[in-house]
């Protein structure tokens, strides 16, 4: 069984992501590849440069990632080029990760794609499980991890769809507005209801 698990920025999908690792599930981090890609030496960070010009590196030849970020999460148009660039060479990363986790013998493989809603990638997976909070946890969240302002939080949440709209194509939503136990909790609700082997 292959499921997507997905949610809003800061919804806690790394949070259920590890909750699921501990669990012995294996995990294909959209966010990790997303890294791997734009590595030194990467083709994709080249197209990057060339796109962005040489200021979105750091002198060590390395991606400038709060630069990029606040460049994308701006700009509709910028984070589009970004995307077209960056995602392609992500599914395929992704896809390769998945099947090799499956012709290792696993069962299940939980893919973790906050954009699976956005680039409408449903068809890959079988399951959709959607990690919600309310908006004002979100943003409280949000500006905690990253030190971001309150206007530097909204626009990364105002480039997603918002969560209520992904809950409505979920197959099963955990509520993450509570303590971490509770998660807990509804994850292993879910886990039994969906009979899922490892
Ligand atoms: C712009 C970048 C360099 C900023 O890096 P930074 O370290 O600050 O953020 P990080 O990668 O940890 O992403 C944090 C969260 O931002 C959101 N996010 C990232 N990229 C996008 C995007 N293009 N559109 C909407 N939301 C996004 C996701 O919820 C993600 O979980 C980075 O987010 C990036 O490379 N984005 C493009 C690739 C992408 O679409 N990634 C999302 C998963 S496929
Ligand atoms: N139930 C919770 N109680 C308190 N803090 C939480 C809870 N769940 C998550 N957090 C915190 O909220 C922040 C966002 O959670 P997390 O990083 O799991 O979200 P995410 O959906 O993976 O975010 P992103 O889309 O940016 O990758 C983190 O700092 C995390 O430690």
């Amino acid at each position: 069984m292959i499921i997507g698990l997905t949610g809003s920025i800061a919804s806690g999908k790394s949070t259920v992501s590890s909750m699921l690792a501990d669990r012995g599930f294996p995990i294909v981090d959209a966010d990790l590849v997303a890294r791997k890609v734009v590595e030194k030496g990467e083709p994709t960070l080249q197209m990057i440069v060339e796109t962005f010009g040489e200021e979105v590196l750091l002198p060590d030849g390395k991606l400038d990632r709060p630069k990029l970020g606040t460049i994308i999460f701006n700009d509709p148009s910028k984070r589009k080029m970004l995307n077209d660039i960056m995602h392609p060479a992500i599914r395929a990363e992704m896809l390769r990760q998945r099947d090799e986790y499956l012709s290792n013998g696993a069962k299940t493989v939980i893919m973790d794609i906050p954009l699976l809603f956005e680039s409408r990638l449903q068809h890959y997976v079988e399951k959709i499980l959607v990690v919600s909070v309310t908006e004002e946890v979100q943003l409280k969240r949000l500006m905690q991890r990253n030190q971001l302002s309150e206007e530097e939080a909204l626009s990364r949440i105002r480039s997603q769809l918002p969560v209520s709209e992904k809950e409505k194509g979920a197959d099963a939503v955990i509520y993450n507005n509570g303590s971490l136990e509770e998660t807990e909790q509804q994850l292993e609700k879910i886990l039994a209801f969906w009979n899922i082997e490892k």
